[in-house]
This record gives structure tokens, C-alpha cells and sequence, in this order.
């Protein structure tokens, strides 16, 4: 059998889906504003999964339901229901202890729990992600979500405190921004947007949230959770393409927030919209062309090992994916060798194979555009080095790893987002460092090294251009505790448990001259905080 036709055997009838994995289709028509479940009887979007079945004309992606496709109208309706509820820091939300906004949030999470079985089937249909990843997408989030409920009475009990200088004593409060518009990427549907999401709620904000066009019905069985866990108007939904409907959300000058995990280009324009940028906080996770130095002490086992984790988990559809190697040309040639072979282990096939690695690529117009990419490296004098490299049947692409890739090559700046492994040879270090240094992204790099000094020296000047340096590591976002940002074109903002809920706060200050009169005032007002807060740590 060729290598097409084993390819091609992968996609099977529904019947030969093992039964606990088939789907039935789910055609969304609500969506929820105001606290409201609304009706939706407009026009939809069809959603077709990139699991493809065969059919009468071949492969084709299978429909898998369809979600409704809100215009301009329906997001202002939102944006109004979320300004009501902010109410200028005077609605119930804003206002709310910390305490039982809380309560709220565990609510949610314990109805969030109980869709996790469908959520997770939702992520492996709409995104193709392997099972065991997008289990690990929800239990991720779970997570995210109780870690971020403990920052927050950390960061409550630091925010309330009482500090004194120069007769004047302040309480300091981490106060809410306003109106958030959320908005996350395909890869992790789910992860990327609660990120933001749920830190922003959690801050007493009100928000708008428009999910990702692959990854849209994985919200749905949530939607009921936001209903019944918070005040109205707390959580909009705003349905519909992107291009269509958030535009004009920004354009209307009332977005206070705009958290959103996607392309640069996108955010940038988004930015621009807003009639007074100078109000408008932006937290922005972005794209990145995240490399990988391989030098000539490097433990090539290990740098093949971590490189396939890092340039293929989920076919490299993660901003925090290997995206380039540079690798010193007197180990390139070993080097490829165990690449290839290595990337010739990886088991590849439907979402619910178990242990596989490589799965079909999510978006409809992926396999086009990464044989754009090899054609042109060739076209421009590389290789595809490993065998099957590339192949592609329906949605389905083989790695390629593509040496020796150059400047002149989309591959050389260009995110493919794909399974696409460009490795560029070097001679000197200076010369992977000059590429970070003319980079437009400066997310993370890996550095592959045994010798001690080399990797000291190597670590001052990247730590300057990107924001995270990992060593003889993938490189990756978690454990979510910690920082994670870019510079250049990569992020906008910190996000981690902690820095998220600084995000998207503001720390306040009630000042009060120390005089008898005003020390009985506050007296009085540290009791009524008392009841209101989880805590307060005053010295006067
Ligand atoms: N730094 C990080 O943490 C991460 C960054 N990313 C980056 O995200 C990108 C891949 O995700 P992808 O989903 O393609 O990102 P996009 O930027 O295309 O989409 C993100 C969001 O923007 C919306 N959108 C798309 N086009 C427009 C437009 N013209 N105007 C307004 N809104 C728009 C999308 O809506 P719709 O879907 O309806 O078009 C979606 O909700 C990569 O560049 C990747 O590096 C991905 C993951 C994490
Ligand atoms: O790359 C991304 O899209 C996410 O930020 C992910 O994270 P990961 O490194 O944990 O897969």
C-alpha cells in the first residue's frame, strides 16, 4: 500500500468509529445576552469538522452541527447588556465582595464540570485535537479556573491593605476596568479564552466574549453555566465572524479591555478602531516564530526528542510551537538523521487512536497553504529530508522536515502554524541571535547545549529578545503559574494566574489624613471592610 492510500484509510466510514467517539450534530440557535437565553432564528454557520469521512465524491469534512451568525445588531445588544451591568463601577457585579463573586465562580465550575464529557468531544470534532490532548485541554482549564480562585484571595488580601506615609493612610483595592471584549484562537479553544476570560469576570468586570470560529460549539453546553452562575449582563455572547461583528464593537469607543489571543494582524486592526486608544488596556497574546538553537555540544538525542515535542504536539498549531531550528552545520547532518527517524516513530491517525500523535490539521485551508510553503522552499533550493515528508491526503499532513531553509523562504519568517519543520544551519551563534534580533516576534526560544558557559552566555543575550529561555527544554506555555508574554509583535500584557488578574484591574486608592476624627472614621469603615472582603491587614 502506498503511503496516499495508507493516508487516505485513516479517514473511515462513521460506523467504523469506535460508538463512545461518534457525535451527533448540535445546532446551536441560542445565545445569551442580558442573562438571557435569546431565540436565534437568523442566519448560521455551518460547522464541518476537519475529521473527514468518505463520501460520494471523496473525502469530505463532516458537518457537525452549526451555530447561529450574529451580525453587527445582536453584538451592540451585547455591549449594551455588559455596559448596563458594569453600570460606571456601580452594578452588582463591580460592586460585589470579592467573597461571593467567588461563590459565583465555584458555582460555575461545578456546572462546567458536569459538561466536561461533551466539551471535550466538542474540542476533538471542531479542532481535530487527539482526545488525550483536549482532555487535558478541559482538565487544563479546570484548573486555571481554582488556581485563579486562590490567587485572588491572595491578591485580595495584598490588595486591602492599609499602608501609611507622611500623615496619610490608604487602603489600596484592586478595582475592575470596565467592559472586557474576550476573544481567543482555534488551538485551544477553550483554554485560551477562559484564560482571559475568567480573570476578567473574576475582577468584577463585564464582559463580552466571542468565541473562534473553529471552536465555537464547544462553548455551548457552557452558555447555561454562565446563565444560571452570574448576576445578568455579567457574561454576553457575541456569535458571528469575527470581521463582521467586532469592528464595530471597538469603533464605539466603549471597550474598555480588549483581551484577545490571536494573530497580531487581527489585534493591531482591532486596536486602531477604538476612537481613543489611549483608553483602551489591551492584553494581547500573539503570534510568534519560536526557534530552537541546537549547538555543537548539544545532546542530540535530547534535541531531537524535545524538538518533535515542540515543533509537532497538536501538528504545531500552538503560538508557543518550535516554528524554526538552527542547528550548528557540523552536527546538521546527525542531527537531520534523528530528526527524520524520529518524526518516522510518531503514530499518526483519528483523534481516538490511542497514543497518536499527528492528527488532521483544523483549518480547511491549512494543507494549501504549507505546501505553498514547501513548494516555495524548494523552488528556493531545500530539501524535504524525511521520508513521506509533507504527504497530505484531505486534511490530513505528514510532517516535512525542510533544510537548508534561508532568507529567502516563506519558511524562514513566515508562522506556519503546521507540520513543518524549516532548519536553518549556522556557523557562528552570532547568527541565530541576529535572527531573534530582526525578528517581528520575541515569544520564547529552546536552547540546546552540555556546555555550562555556553549556555550562560547564551542565555543574557536571548533573555533581552524574547520573553522565556528554555534549556535543553520544548519550548511551552504552562505551568500556568508562570509569566507568560512576548515582546515585539508576540503580547501585549502578562498573563499567568497571578499577572491576569492584574490585567485586568486596577489598583485603587482610598487616602485619608491622619488626623483623631478621620482615625475614628476609618475605624469604622475597616469594620464594614471587614464583613466585605476576605481579609484586611491594616497598620495604623
Ligand atoms: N500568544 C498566544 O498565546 C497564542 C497566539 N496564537 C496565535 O493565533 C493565531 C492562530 O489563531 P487564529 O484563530 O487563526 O487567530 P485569528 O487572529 O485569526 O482569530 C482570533 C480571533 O479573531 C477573530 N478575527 C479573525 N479575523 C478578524 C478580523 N479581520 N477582524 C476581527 N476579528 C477577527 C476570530 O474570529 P473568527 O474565528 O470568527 O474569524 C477569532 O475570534 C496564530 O497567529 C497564533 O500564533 C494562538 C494561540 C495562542
Ligand atoms: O501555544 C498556544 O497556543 C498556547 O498558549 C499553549 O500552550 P502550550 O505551550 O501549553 O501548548
Amino acid at each position: 500500500m502506498s503511503f496516499n492510500d495508507e493516508l487516505n484509510s485513516l479517514f473511515v466510514e462513521e460506523s467504523q468509529i469506535p460508538a463512545e467517539y461518534r457525535i451527533e450534530e448540535l445546532h446551536q440557535r441560542e445565545y445569551l445576552v442580558n442573562g438571557e437565553m435569546k431565540q436565534w432564528d437568523g442566519e448560521v454557520s455551518e460547522v464541518y469538522s476537519p475529521i473527514c469521512i468518505p463520501g460520494p465524491d471523496g473525502l469530505q469534512r463532516k458537518l457537525i452541527g452549526s451555530y447561529p451568525l450574529g451580525t453587527e445588531k445582536e453584538a451592540m445588544d451585547a455591549l449594551e447588556a455588559a455596559e448596563a451591568a458594569y453600570n460606571n463601577g456601580r452594578g452588582e457585579w463591580p460592586t460585589m465582595s470579592v467573597a461571593d463573586r467567588i461563590k459565583c465562580l465555584e458555582k460555575f465550575v461545578y456546572k462546567m464540570v458536569e459538561q466536561r464529557d461533551l466539551v471535550i468531544k466538542l474540542i476533538v470534532w471542531e479542532i481535530g485535537k487527539s482526545v488525550a490532548d483536549s482532555t487535558k485541554e478541559f482538565d487544563r482549564t479546570v484548573e486555571y479556573i481554582n488556581l485563579t480562585i486562590d490567587a485572588l484571595k491572595d491578591i485580595d488580601r495584598q490588595s486591602s491593605r492599609f499602608e501609611m506615609a507622611e500623615g496619610v493612610v490608604a487602603q489600596t483595592r484592586r478595582s475592575p476596568i470596565g467592559v472586557v471584549l474576550c476573544m481567543g484562537p482555534f488551538n485551544y479553544p477553550l483554554n485560551e479564552t477562559f484564560t482571559t476570560l475568567i480573570p476578567a469576570i473574576i475582577m468584577g468586570n463585564t464582559i463580552l466574549f466571542k468565541p473562534p470560529k473553529h471552536g465555537t460549539l464547544v462553548h455551548y453546553p457552557l452558555l447555561k453555566a454562565f446563565q444560571e452562575s452570574f448576576p445578568k449582563g455579567v457574561v454576553n455572547t457575541v456569535y458571528g465572524r469575527g470581521a463582521n461583528v467586532t469592528p464595530g464593537l471597538m469603533a464605539t469607543g466603549k471597550i474598555n479591555v480588549l483581551a484577545f489571543i490571536g494573530s497580531s494582524k487581527v489585534a493591531n486592526d482591532l486596536k486602531k478602531r477604538h476612537p481613543k486608544i489611549n483608553r483602551l488596556r489591551a492584553v494581547l497574546s500573539l503570534d510568534a516564530k519560536n526557534a530552537a538553537i541546537v549547538t555543537k555540544s548539544a545532546d542530540l538525542n535530547i534535541a531531537v526528542a524535545e524538538c518533535i515535542l515542540g515543533s509537532l504536539s497538536y501538528n504545531g498549531q500552538r503560538c508557543t510551537a518550535i516554528k524554526i531550528i538552527h542547528v550548528h552545520k557540523d552536527v546538521a547532518d546527525e542531527f537531520l538523521k534523528l530528526l527524520s527517524e524520529g518524526v518516522a516513530k510518531l503514530k499518526y491517525g483519528m483523534p481516538w487512536t490511542k497514543g497518536v500523535n499527528l492528527t488532521p490539521v483544523a483549518e480547511p485551508g491549512k494543507p494549501a497553504y504549507l505546501k505553498e510553503c514547501i513548494d516555495d522552499a524548494v523552488a528556493n533550493g531545500a530539501s524535504v529530508v524525511n521520508e513521506n515528508g509533507g504527504a497530505t491526503v484531505a486534511s490530513f499532513v505528514f510532517p516535512a522536515i525542510v533544510y537548508p531553509v534561508n532568507d529567502k523562504m516563506k519558511l524562514y519568517r513566515e508562522e506556519q502554524f503546521g507540520p513543518v519543520i524549516p532548519v536553518i544551519p549556522f556557523d557562528s551563534i552570532e547568527e541565530p541571535i541576529q535572527y531573534q534580533i530582526d525578528s517581528p516576534h520575541g515569544m520564547q526560544v529552546s536552547i540546546f547545549s552540555t556546555d555550562a558557559q555556553e549556555t550562560a552566555d547564551l542565555i543574557d543575550p536571548f533573555v533581552n529578545l524574547v520573553s522565556r529561555v528554555n534549556i535543553n527544554a520544548q519550548c511551552q506555555r504552562g505551568p500556568d503559574v508562570f509569566p507568560f508574554t512576548g515582546r515585539k509583535d508576540s503580547a501585549e500584557g502578562t498573563l499567568s494566574v497571578h499577572d491576569a488578574l492584574r490585567s485586568f484591574s486596577i489598583r485603587s486608592l482610598v487616602a485619608t489624613k491622619m488626623t483623631d476624627a478621620n482615625k475614628q472614621l476609618l475605624n469604622e469603615i475597616v469594620n464594614e471592610h471587614d464583613s466585605n472582603f476576605l481579609s484586611t491587614n491594616y497598620i495604623f
